[in-house]
């Protein structure tokens, strides 16, 4: 009987198995293994699964699958709790890790307390607002505060890609966001030829703002960390904040920071909750 063993571990309640391609021999369909292993009814259940896996140019590589299987080139929460594993696995030595993406070499630092990883402060690169670095069809060369109609309602969308792509709505109140009904609409919108992910935003004050989010091939989720970043970028390029913001989640906060030099960094958490072992023949 073929065995997978896995970490399971979460950002925020963003929550993923995890699994050390270092060790563990992946003979399987990544994308199929990612719809078996993240069904919360027949398998192990998570918003995304991820690999650990050999580079040849940095530290390690990540590879991420959302439950649908489809593979995203960043996952903020994802690589948050990637950076604690790799660590605590012995697959790096310090504490500053590059790790290889689709989205190119992101780099997480792990804060600790004694020898425990309390946090993990990410520079997620720059964001990019070009439709086509999005992807995103439509007229003008970018999206912010664009008209964006669905079935008829005009909305008006800041998108933007930080290696994955985002559509940021900003709403009045986010217990009244219309994340179940307008999230997959928009994520399906055809002038997103590869889908996109998109985050509702309340600001609360110039440095404070409240998110829900609809993911792009996993549905709402307690919290995405590239999400944030996005939603950061957006509020403060439209002037509604500054340039370093907490994000108000429903389990938590994350620390975000556009900073001078147009990287994007992410302090937060990342929780290691149990280990298992998958029976690949289920
Ligand atoms: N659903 C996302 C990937 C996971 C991102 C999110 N969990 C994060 O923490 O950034 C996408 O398809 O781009």
């Amino acid at each position: 009987m073929g065995t997978l063993r896995f970490t399971k571990m979460h950002g925020l309640g963003n929550d993923f198995v995890l699994v050390n391609g270092f060790r563990e021999r992946i003979e399987r369909d990544m994308a199929e293994l990612a719809r078996r292993l993240c069904d919360r009814r027949f398998g192990v259940g998570s918003d995304g699964l991820i690999f650990l896996l050999p580079s040849q140019v940095a530290d390690l590589k990540m590879r991420m699958f959302n439950p649908d299987g489809s593979e995203a080139e960043m996952c903020g929460n994802g690589i948050r709790c990637l950076a604690r594993l790799a660590y605590e696995e012995g697959l790096v030595q310090g504490r500053v890790i590059r790790v290889e993406t689709l989205a190119g070499i992101v780099v997480p630092e792990l804060i600790l307390e004694g020898d425990k990883v309390s946090q993990v402060r990410v520079d997620m690169g720059e964001p990019r607002f070009f439709r086509r670095e999005i992807p995103m069809l439509g007229e003008g060369d970018t999206a912010i505060e664009a008209p964006l109609e669905v079935n008829g309602e005009i909305w008006e969308a800041t998108c933007l890609s930080m290696g994955n792509p985002h559509c940021v709505i900003f709403v009045p109140r986010i217990e009244e966001a219309p994340v179940t009904e307008l999230g997959p609409k928009l994520e399906y919108h055809p002038l997103f030829p590869q889908r996109t992910n998109v985050e509702f935003i309340e600001v609360q004050n110039p440095g404070e703002i409240k998110m829900r989010v609809w993911e792009r091939g996993a549905g709402e989720t307690l919290a995405c960390g590239s999400g944030a970043c996005a939603a950061v970028v957006a509020s403060a390029l439209t002037g509604r904040t500054k340039r370093k913001v907490v994000v108000h989640l429903p389990a938590g906060d994350l620390q975000i920071e556009w900073a001078a030099n147009n990287h994007v960094f992410m302090s937060g958490p990342a929780a290691r909750v149990f280990e298992g072992l998958y029976y690949l023949e289920t």
